[in-house]
């Protein structure tokens, strides 16, 4: 497990993007969700990671989810989007996760916004629960690639190439988010005597 391997080699922190479709009439191509939480739907259907034998060492069998998403780190990363004008593209929402590759149908999308799902994508679940179970500090956001098809009568089409199109367009902005997160975190080990 890529993420076990992390914590082995003294990984305190994971940041953990994904590309997503923005289920949010609000949400624009091109937008940023930091994740304050998740819809686990594979997880509904026993698709979880953390399924199987515990060892304990790792962390306990049963924990807690509801606060998966550090909030001083989705704090800190507004704070720090607002210091580099980025934020009028910042958003925080749910994301629900799917297996894909397929991506949703109308009947889909519409249900999961009912849910309370801001946006959705096929990753960074499994990551997260498993970081967050090793007791490392999780901060994960979406790039919204695309407006989800909501309606019978939007003849577009989601594809992947809208999605790595949007990811180039936004990946100068991003860089200079990211490093502004790092060095809080690097700041933060410092001071925590890591
Ligand atoms: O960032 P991830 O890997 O979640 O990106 C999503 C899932 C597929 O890789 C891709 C589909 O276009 O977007
Ligand atoms: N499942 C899913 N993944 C995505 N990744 C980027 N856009 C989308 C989308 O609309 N749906």
């Amino acid at each position: 497990m890529p993420v076990r391997v992390m914590k082995l080699c003294g990984v305190t922190h994971l940041i953990a993007s994904n590309a997503a479709g923005g289920i949010n009439e609000e949400y624009n191509e091109g937008d940023i969700m930091i994740m304050k939480d998740h819809i686990n739907f594979m997880g509904f259907a026993g698709n979880n990671p953390l399924v199987g034998f515990n060892d304990e060492r790792w962390g306990p069998r049963f924990i807690p989810a509801n606060k998966v998403y550090d909030k001083g780190l989705r704090e800190e990363a507004k704070r720090i989007a607002t210091k580099i004008g980025m934020s009028p593209i910042v958003r925080e929402g749910v994301y629900v996760f799917l297996g894909g590759p397929s991506f949703e149908t109308i009947a889909e999308i519409n249900m999961f916004r009912i849910c309370g799902a801001n946006a959705v994508g096929m990753s960074t679940v499994g990551e997260a629960l498993m970081a967050y179970h090793a007791g490392m500090k999780v901060f994960a956001f979406s790039l919204i690639t695309n407006k989800c098809v909501q309606d019978y009568d939007d003849d577009r089409e989601a594809n992947h190439s809208e999605v790595l199109d949007v990811g180039a367009k936004r990946s100068g902005i991003l860089k200079k988010w990211i490093g502004g997160i790092v060095e809080y975190i690097r700041q933060e080990c410092h001071q925590n005597g890591y």
